[in-house]
């Protein structure tokens, strides 16, 4: 299966910490990762194997929704920053609609995502 990781700026510590409190999980043979770009350098340096696309505000996350509407991504973990204005909150949405589109499961927060990793 594959999972898209995603984090915002605001988030994206909490984001590390998580992934490598589970990253046995997430380095499954069966698991591939894809990411945008800053938060896949960021789970590279935490030792994990993830395809990168572009940066987030730069279409990374049109990518993910683009792979996950061909049927590509199984999963989305996104630890968003409510809090924080992002200039490209028109992706945001509309990969999250995609999600509902298609019934891809969608975590947006680590509550949602520890959940989320049980099933792995
Ligand atoms: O902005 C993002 C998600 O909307 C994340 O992008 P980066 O991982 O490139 O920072």
């Amino acid at each position: 299966m594959t999972i898209a990781i995603i984090a915002h700026d605001g988030k994206k510590a909490e984001m590390v910490a998580f992934i490598k409190d589970h990253a046995p999980l997430f380095q499954q043979k069966n698991i591939d990762l894809i990411a945008t770009g800053t938060t896949g350098s960021h789970l590279e340096r935490a030792g994990l194997e993830v395809k990168r696309m572009e940066s987030g505000p730069m279409g990374g996350d049109a990518q993910i929704a683009s792979r996950l509407v061909e049927g590509k991504v199984d999963m989305v973990i996104f630890f968003r920053d409510p809090l924080g204005k992002h200039p490209h909150e028109v992706d945001v949405n509309m990969l999250m609609r995609l999600c509902d589109v298609h019934n891809i499961p969608l975590a947006t927060n680590q509550a949602a995502a520890m959940r989320f990793v049980k099933t792995l």
